[in-house]
């Protein structure tokens, strides 16, 4: 369905540019690559959107009545996985943040919707893993992954100047490739990073993420920022059309 266009075509344009620019700095490779129309679209729609935080949950019998199309952003502690949803979110504080570690943990759930388009999303902000035992993160954790139907993707972050997956990634790749859910990595934080850097590693980290998952991971990874909001308008359009709001490519 076309998006009804209600911003100026000029501020979409801007977007547009500032993502050829990205691409042109940064490899065009590493980005799961939009169309220039997708982008637009998703442009429009983020720029009329409204969000809200809707529950934590720390049983299912909490989340279980939601039935929009979700997304979850999975990760280890401190990975930027709240600041993350923030920047998609275009919220300065609707997900809590913070320096110390561990600060997330319950299941946070955030509606998403647009004046542009009749679909809304739910966004949920996981608990990152590696910070308290497996135990304690997994069983919920695990019950969430393999039943959770209206799951369309996981955005696994990885620390971008980390360089590698660590071995709490590995173990979550086994288990999203044990449920069959499609993950699709997200390197965070690459305003710490070189550009020239980032091709390298992401290409690495793809492939070591392919070899665990090969059949959940997906090809491309998106490389942002939330600091500098490098990337975001790519994330942004991926999470459209992983909820079939914008045509899938
Ligand atoms: N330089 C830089 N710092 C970031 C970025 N994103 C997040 N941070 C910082 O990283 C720290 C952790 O961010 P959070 O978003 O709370 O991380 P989290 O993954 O949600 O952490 P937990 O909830 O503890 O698992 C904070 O100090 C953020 O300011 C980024 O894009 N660039
Ligand atoms: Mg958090």
């Amino acid at each position: 369905m076309r998006l009804q266009s209600a911003i100026s075509s000029a501020a979409a344009m801007q977007a547009i540019r500032s993502n050829l620019s990205t691409i042109r700095k940064c490899g065009r490779h590493v980005h799961s690559v939009a169309s220039n129309m997708a982008q637009s679209d998703a442009l429009k729609y983020f720029s009329q959107r409204d969000a809200k935080f809707l529950l934590s949950a720390v049983i299912s019998k909490h989340y279980s009545h939601l039935t929009d199309p979700e997304i979850t952003f999975a990760g280890r502690s401190n990975v930027g996985k709240s600041s993350l949803i923030n920047a998609v979110l275009r919220s300065a504080s609707l997900v809590k943040t913070s320096k110390k570690p561990g600060h997330t943990s319950a299941l946070n759930f955030f509606s998403l919707s647009s004046r542009a388009h009749p679909k809304s999303i739910t966004v949920v902000d996981m608990p990152g893993y590696g910070f308290r035992s497996h135990q304690e993160w997994g069983k919920f954790i695990m019950e969430y992954l393999s039943t959770r139907k209206e799951l369309q993707r996981v955005f696994m972050l990885v620390e971008a100047k980390v360089g590698e997956l660590k071995s709490t990634d590995e173990s979550f790749l086994d288990l999203v490739e044990q449920y069959g859910v499609s993950t699709q990595i997200v390197l965070t934080k690459i305003d710490k990073l070189k550009c020239a850097d980032l091709e390298k590693i992401s290409s690495k980290i793809i492939d070591a993420a392919t070899e665990i998952a090969p059949t959940a991971v997906q090809p491309q990874a998106i490389c942002c920022s939330s600091r500098s909001k490098a990337g975001i308008d790519h994330l942004q359009a991926e999470i459209l059309r992983v909820c079939h709001i914008l045509p899938t490519k």
